[in-house]
């Protein structure tokens, strides 16, 4: 949680997310969105860790070899989300990036690590109507084509889920880490 680290973003009506977040490629915010070079504490992004670059497009041609009409893309925003073992996210869709972006469905990758999430999907933002799916520690979700404008959120996260050699070589505090990439 040091400078330019992960902080806790809010909407306008002062509430905060449930989260804690930090950006990579550029920086995006409930409030300003993509528009502000700058965060509100003055820190701008880091640049997308090229490792995690190659990872990404790996998994996405793993997912072109069962199905081809999945789009390529370069992923150059990198949000990661961490939840406590209370922290949730609400019912949204993720319609931020370009006009470009969202009208070819390029994909967006998102990666699992730490404790497992009840994470819900569907066609509207009533989460009693969704979809639920478990996704655990190192799971790969792509949200692409008609499913990358689905309304999705974190119903909430499994307490104590973690792998234990994960939890052994590594600083993860209790919680989850959710890293997304996507093509502005
Ligand atoms: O934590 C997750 O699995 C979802 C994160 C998400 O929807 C987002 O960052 O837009
Ligand atoms: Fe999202």
């Amino acid at each position: 949680m040091g400078p330019g680290g992960f902080y806790q973003p809010g909407f306008n009506s002062g509430a905060k997310l449930n989260l804690h977040m930090m950006c990579f490629g550029r920086n995006w915010d409930p409030q300003t969105k993509y528009a502000a070079r700058y965060r509100c504490d003055g820190y701008q992004a880091p640049p997308v860790p090229e490792k995690l670059v190659s990872l990404v497009k790996t998994s996405i041609k793993d997912s072109q070899a069962h199905d081809d009409k999945i789009p390529s893309m370069h992923p150059d925003i990198y949000i990661v989300n961490f939840y406590t073992t209370t922290g949730r996210l609400g019912m949204h869709q993720d319609r931020n990036e370009s006009s470009n972006s969202l009208r070819k469905g390029l994909p967006i990758v998102s990666i699992s690590v730490g404790d497992s999430a009840r994470f819900s999907y569907g066609h509207n933002r009533d989460v009693r109507k969704a979809n639920e799916v478990l996704l655990e520690s190192c799971d790969i979700l792509i949200f692409e084509g008609k499913s990358r404008n689905s309304y999705h959120g974190v119903k909430a996260i499994i307490p104590n889920s973690a792998p234990l050699p994960l939890l052994q070589q590594s600083k993860l505090k209790p919680g989850r880490l959710n890293l997304t990439f996507r093509q502005f």
